[in-house]
């Protein structure tokens, strides 16, 4: 039996939920079931006011969550030991960048066993749904390092290069950390990129994929190309439109959604997904829901922690949202937000073609959930969603 206590990032209430809504975000849900389905919740509404719900109407499905116990996440003492003492870098806040100003003396390398590594971990995608951050405070974690370089491209667009190449750029690890490389365009480009990745690193390479909902992903993905005409060199992108409505919807004319535009694409996950199942276990492929991951970060890093079998670190308290920006950013051992290229103000999108790109989706997403199992938050709440454009 398992009991789940405090699910306090109820993210969407459906209809039966209305009257919840107000409070929604600091519904305390307790409830007992076997672990494999939980099926219904008890829900305090405050006031010692309670009453039963059915949790295929909360859209978070209720998961066990590990606490960390370790002091490392507490106590910043403790957290330098633990991140730095067999190093390869030396503190420098903050923590997330190993550059080569801080890499320690070559004998001290040498007695650490450090190297640079293969990643044996890649997040894989997709664009727009959160990976800068999924990896920014992984790399936290006293048994990450993360690529230096933001994104390395190898298994796509440098073609040219080689294994001794890719290695080259991963920054030096030692024994008991893991590499992890993200570069989220290998989840639609190329085809292949799954298949090399297979074989050029190893079958057992962890798959982390960041997913999101898709609509909100889209027009975020219009921002940044938006951006980058007016980004000397950044490479302009191709057949964007003065708004994100005329982008993504033949306007005035079939009034469809552009399926063959690549924002809309890109929202496809089931199309791209097979190649990875394809290509890896299923045991090696998390599937990250990255609309979850901007409201309750800490959850989803519980959850990589577990795939990739580390030591939890992550506690709720190490997150909080700001205000201002509207991400979360993360304040131990000390204040870390993303740079402003994250957390772009959206703007509002019209409601027709809102609906028409949720109508466009649900049918993958539904799909997606009965393939793979996974519950995503998004799927079936259009009109909630609307709140986070
Ligand atoms: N905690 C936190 N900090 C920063 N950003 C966060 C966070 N959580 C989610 N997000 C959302 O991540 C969106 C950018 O996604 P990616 O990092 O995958 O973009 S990229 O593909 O690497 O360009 C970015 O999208 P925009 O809001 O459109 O800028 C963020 O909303």
């Amino acid at each position: 039996m398992l009991t789940v206590r405090h699910i306090s990032h109820v993210q969407h209430c459906t209809q039966s939920l209305i009257d919840l809504k107000r409070s929604c975000s600091e519904t305390a849900v307790v409830c007992t079931a076997n672990s494999s389905s939980v099926h219904s919740a008890e829900v305090i509404i405050g006031d010692n006011v309670t009453r039963s719900i059915q949790l295929r109407d909360v859209s978070l499905v209720a998961e066990e969550t590990e606490q960390s116990t370790w002091d490392a996440s507490y106590d910043e003492a403790k957290y330098i030991e633990a991140k730095f003492g067999s190093f390869c870098y030396s503190p420098k806040y903050p923590y997330f960048v190993a550059t080569d100003k801080q890499l320690l003396s070559e004998s001290v390398l040498r007695e650490r066993g450090c190297a640079k590594r293969l990643p044996k971990v890649i997040i894989a995608g997709v664009k727009k749904c959160g990976t800068g951050a999924v990896l920014r405070f992984l790399n936290l974690h006293p048994n990450i390092t993360g690529s230096s370089q933001a994104e390395v491209h190898y298994f796509d667009s440098r073609v040219k290069r080689d294994l001794t190449w890719y290695r080259d750029q991963m920054p030096y690890s030692s024994q008991d950390q893991i590499t992890i490389e993200k570069t989220p365009t290998y989840f639609n480009f190329p085809d292949d990129a799954p298949r090399r990745i297979r074989e050029e690193l190893s079958p057992e390479t962890k798959i982390i994929l960041v997913l999101c909902d898709p609509v909100r992903r889209a027009v975020s993905d219009y921002l940044e190309y938006q951006w980058r005409t007016t980004v000397p060199g950044a490479g302009a992108a191709k057949r964007i439109r003065k708004t994100f409505e005329l982008t993504v919807v033949d306007v005035g004319y079939s009034e469809s959604v552009k399926e063959e535009q690549e924002i809309v694409d890109l929202g496809v996950y089931i199309k791209f997904l097979i190649r990875w199942y394809d290509a890896f276990e299923k045991e090696n492929i998390l599937l990250v829901d990255g609309t979850r991951f901007s409201n309750a970060p800490y959850r989803e890093l519980q959850k990589i922690e577990h795939f990739l079998g580390l030591r939890p670190f992550f506690r709720e308290a190490h997150f909080s949202l700001n205000p201002d920006r509207g991400i979360y950013c993360i304040n131990f051992p000390k204040e870390y937000c993303l740079p402003e290229s994250k957390g772009r103000t959206h703007p509002i999108v019209d409601d027709i073609i809102w609906q028409k790109m949720c109508d466009f989706y649900a049918p993958y997403d539904k799909m997606l959930a009965k393939i793979y199992g996974y519950n995503f938050s998004w799927v079936g709440h259009c009109e909630q969603r609307k709140q986070y454009r």
